[in-house]
């Protein structure tokens, strides 16, 4: 579960990206977070996972463990494919037969098991983001925090990425997707739009 109340962030030039803002997603729910550039997706998805403190309002994350997507990747230009997938399990502590099986369900998942032993630059940028999200979702985390995770997905991709984190919530995860796309909205169980100033979110949220 991810509980937001009141919070209001700053960037680091303490000017607020956004202020007061509420939301709360649950198990089984997925949130799309919308918002034009700049409006504060990316640094959302830091708050939630540690990486900027609020400045008010408290921020509740169920989980100490959190599958991120990041709009970079973050993937480790030395290691193969397999091998980024692979370690951070390891380091978690699940057990190495478990590790690989996890690891080789979620190459096979995301289409990326035929360059399992490629080294990243050696893959394209679309593979590149479905490793992201593989590596992301392979031990089932209880909160996944996605931003923009189809930016570099063709239509196949696209879809089968999106059925993957709609199925992680029918599961039992936390969803939370930022997105410029406006038919990812079809998917969402919760929807809430950045560029809105914080008095009419409040006052949409009053209209029920
Ligand atoms: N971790 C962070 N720490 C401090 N400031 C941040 C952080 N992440 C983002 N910001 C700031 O927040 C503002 C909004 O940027 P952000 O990247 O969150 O927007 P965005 O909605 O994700 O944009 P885009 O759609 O272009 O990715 C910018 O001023 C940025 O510098």
């Amino acid at each position: 579960m991810i509980d937001l109340t009141a919070v209001t962030v700053h960037d680091t030039l303490g000017q607020p990206i956004f202020t007061d803002l509420d939301l709360r997603v649950s198990s089984t729910q997925i949130l799309i977070v919308m918002g034009h550039a700049g409006s504060g997706k990316s640094a959302l998805i830091d708050l939630c996972r540690g990486q900027l403190d609020a400045v008010a309002g408290t921020v509740r994350i169920d989980t100490d463990h959190c599958g991120v997507i990041t709009q970079t990747y973050d993937l480790c230009e030395s290691l193969t494919v397999a091998e980024n997938v692979l370690l951070p399990l390891i380091a978690r502590g699940v057990a190495f037969a478990d590790a690989r099986r996890l690891t080789g369900e979620a190459l096979e998942t995301f289409g990326v098991t035929a360059v399992a032993n490629h080294l990243i630059d050696e893959i394209s940028g679309g593979q590149r983001q479905r490793v992201a999200i593989a590596r992301a979702t392979a031990d089932h985390p209880a909160v996944i925090l996605a931003d923009e995770p189809t930016s570099a997905l063709d239509p196949k991709n696209r879809e089968i990425v999106l059925d993957q984190l709609r199925h992680a919530a029918d599961d039992g995860a936390a969803v939370l997707i930022t997105t410029n796309d406006n038919q990812l909205a079809e998917m969402a169980d919760v929807i809430i739009d950045l560029s809105v100033p914080a008095t009419r979110r409040s006052a949409a949220r009053s209209q029920g």
